[in-house]
């Protein structure tokens, strides 16, 4: 079967800053891939260089055997950002930005047909945000926000979903709503990978966990990644307490 996620000799920089360094992260398909690493480790500059939305100044990056740009265009791999990286007072409905998923297939008009209502109505309920569908973006919960972008990549018909801290401001049972949807869909055979920081929430929701620090330092079973020594390298020295609980 072809890899999800290949990248070899990955590097990049932004200024003097190396964010990725000759990093390889391979990834199999339909499985969920827990992403961990400390702030700066480079987790979202990971993210944006296999969208081929950052530019890569050594390496290679495969989708699907794909290039990762031809992969986007084709809406095969959708991205769902830290909060940070939105603006959440933009003017536009829950609806609106699920259906933002299917331009890639609307043509320049941006016209929707029947067939894009049905996919961003069937995205809308399978993340359960049916009866929320005309909020504005920003007043929906953090829990809700999150769900609302991977119904924009299922709208898509995405194979590969990166979510980037997807915990990040979201309550325990939004948390656990969020693991249910991402195990349903990779049981379904989609690709998921999530950067956390959120040690804890691995077990329940990674079948496979990678650390980062620049590069891949470990990647495979929860068990054989989460040790004092590797975590040690992946934090600097400082090895998070939860992790060896997790
Ligand atoms: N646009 C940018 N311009 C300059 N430096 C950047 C830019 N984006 C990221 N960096 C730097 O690159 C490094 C990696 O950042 P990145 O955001 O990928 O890390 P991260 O692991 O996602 O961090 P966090 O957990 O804090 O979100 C950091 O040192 C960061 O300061």
């Amino acid at each position: 079967m072809t890899d999800a996620i290949t990248a070899s000799g990955l590097t990049v920089s932004y200024g003097d800053t190396l964010a990725l360094d000759d990093l390889d992260f391979t990834v199999e398909p339909g499985l969920v891939h827990g992403l961990i690493g400390m702030n700066g480790s480079g987790k979202s500059t990971l993210f944006k260089a296999l969208m081929g939305l950052v530019k890569v100044d050594a390496g290679e990056v495969r989708l699907y055997g794909a290039d990762p740009e031809r992969a986007r265009r084709a809406g095969r791999v959708a991205y769902a950002p830290q909060n940070e990286d939105v603006d959440w007072a933009f003017p536009v409905s829950v609806e609106d930005v699920v259906t933002m998923g299917r331009y890639g297939q609307m043509g320049w008009r941006r016209r929707t047909r029947e067939e894009d209502r049905r996919r961003v109505s069937e995205a809308l309920e399978r993340v359960e945000l049916l009866d929320l569908r005309d909020r504005q973006i920003g007043a929906l919960s953090g829990g809700q926000r999150k769900r609302a972008f991977v119904a924009r990549g299922l709208a898509q018909g995405a194979e590969l979903l990166f979510l980037d801290e997807p915990f990040a401001g979201v309550d325990k049972r939004s948390e656990a709503t969020i693991t249910e949807l991402l195990r349903d869909l990779a049981a379904e055979g989609r690709t998921i990978v999530v950067s956390t920081h959120d040690l804890v929430a691995v077990p329940a929701l990674c079948d496979r966990v990678a650390l980062i620090n620049r590069r891949i330092i470990a990647h495979g079973d929860a068990d054989d990644v989460l040790r004092p020594d590797l975590l040690a390298e992946a934090f600097g020295g400082f090895v998070p307490q939860e992790a060896l609980r997790a």
